[in-house]
């Protein structure tokens, strides 16, 4: 799917549809809560198995049961777009799972 840059207005509306995400430096943010180390690993495995049938990738970190991610889009020069709001609704869709 074509990826493109979202209006401040659809920005803040895609914000209001995923919980805990902010705009961070540029990027959609957030941290994630994991019970345990090896939840915080499924979570990622799952989300990248998503994140390679889509097409686009996130930047993230993990430091025992913590997950931070950070989405945006390099081929638009680093603009938030729908690609990074489909994946983020895809992380908390599983992360609810
Ligand atoms: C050709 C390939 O689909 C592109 O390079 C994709 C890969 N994954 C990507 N992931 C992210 N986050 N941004 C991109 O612009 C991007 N581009």
């Amino acid at each position: 799917m074509a990826a493109y840059k979202l209006t401040e207005t659809e920005l803040q509306q895609a914000l209001n549809s995923l919980p805990g995400w902010q705009i961070k430096e540029g990027k959609l943010y957030k941290e994630y809560k994991f019970n345990s180390f090896a939840t915080a690993l499924g979570w990622m495995v799952t989300v990248g198995v998503h994140a390679e049938i889509m097409g686009h990738h996130p930047e993230w970190s993990n430091v025992y049961s913590t997950v931070r991610v950070n989405l945006i889009t390099h081929d638009i020069g680093n603009a938030i777009s729908n690609l990074d709001v489909e994946l983020g609704k895809k992380m908390e869709e599983i992360y609810g799972k």
